[in-house]
């Protein structure tokens, strides 16, 4: 059976690219080629593995420049029952897509809100007065291009794709720019070195977040990650998600879970993985 795999879409984005790599490992390791299924927006993607419509989904999750993508903690926090099987690394190089003749005409400048975050010190540089405006994708920026007077931040593999001049590249404030994906599923991992979970504290009271935080140390284990969103219930209120670099196989980390759900108003655990070690020729 071929197994589909959601991911942001229309082809050409940066979250395709990805897939596409997790795909050339399921065909090495599996020897059956998995279908791709771009969707409109990274809800919609985490939506059609919740609803059971493909097996597994690709989601941006943080960026080396501008850290955790928003959109992807707050809607695996509300669907309950994402797990994730594996975590990878993209390098990322932003172009500057455009017809107009040179950077001088251009008015405006859509791209996905990340994008647009990563390339923020290049924009003020060289376009200081054009208006900025944020899309669901790096490729669906690019249907703005009819006009001479716009541009789009898009990956140099979306301008071969649809045959579109590149007016600069890279844009990217930092060079060294990554993006990490989680791929996703309804079905729990066999595991790797990383688990991934987020809970909720009983009350904002002082202290509230050292109790979980002990609980990890006192074990030895590392958390190589910490975030903090809003529960947006009220203002100041939080949910945190961590990474820590153990599996939930090992007994230590299996009795400080146990241990942490007395001390959290609610506990998700997404699962244990291994990273995809993935050495691109060159950056997307
Ligand atoms: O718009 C795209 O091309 C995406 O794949 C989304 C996304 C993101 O959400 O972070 C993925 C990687 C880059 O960091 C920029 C944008």
């Amino acid at each position: 059976m071929t197994v589909s795999i959601a991911h942001l879409g229309p082809p050409g984005t940066y979250a395709e690219a990805a897939t596409l790599v997790y795909a050339d490992y399921l065909t090495q390791t599996t020897g059956h080629r998995p279908l791709l299924c771009p969707y409109p927006s990274i809800t919609q993607t985490l939506q059609a593995v919740a609803n059971g419509d493909v097996a597994l989904g690709v989601v941006p999750v943080e960026n080396s420049i501008e850290g955790s993508v928003t959109i992807t903690l707050d809607a695996i926090w509300k669907l309950d029952l994402i797990r994730i099987q594996k975590g990878l690394v993209l390098p990322i190089s932003h172009a500057l897509l455009s017809n107009a003749q040179g950077l001088a005409d251009i008015k405006t400048v859509y791209s996905h809100p990340q994008a647009l975050a990563q390339c923020q010190g290049w924009l003020e540089k060289f376009l200081p007065n054009v208006q900025a405006i944020p899309t669901n994708s790096t490729t669906e920026a690019l249907q703005y291009l009819q006009e001479t007077t716009t541009a789009a931040i898009a990956s140099g593999r979306a301008a071969e794709l649809y045959q579109l001049p590149i007016l600069a590249h890279p844009i990217n404030d930092y060079p060294d720019n990554c993006t990490r994906f989680w791929v996703v599923s309804l079905q729990p991992w066999p595991g790797g070195n990383y688990t991934s979970l987020a809970f909720s504290v009983p009350a904002n009271v002082p202290g509230a977040l050292v109790k979980p935080l002990q609980i990890f140390a006192q074990r030895n284990i590392n958390l190589s990650r910490i975030e903090s969103r809003p529960t947006k219930r009220s203002l100041g209120d939080y949910l945190f998600f961590i990474d820590i670099e153990a599996n939930t196989d090992h007994q230590s980390v299996r009795s400080a879970l146990q241990e942490l759900k007395t001390h959290t108003e609610t506990l998700k655990i997404f699962g244990s993985y291994s990273i995809l070690n993935h050495q691109p020729q060159s950056p997307c």
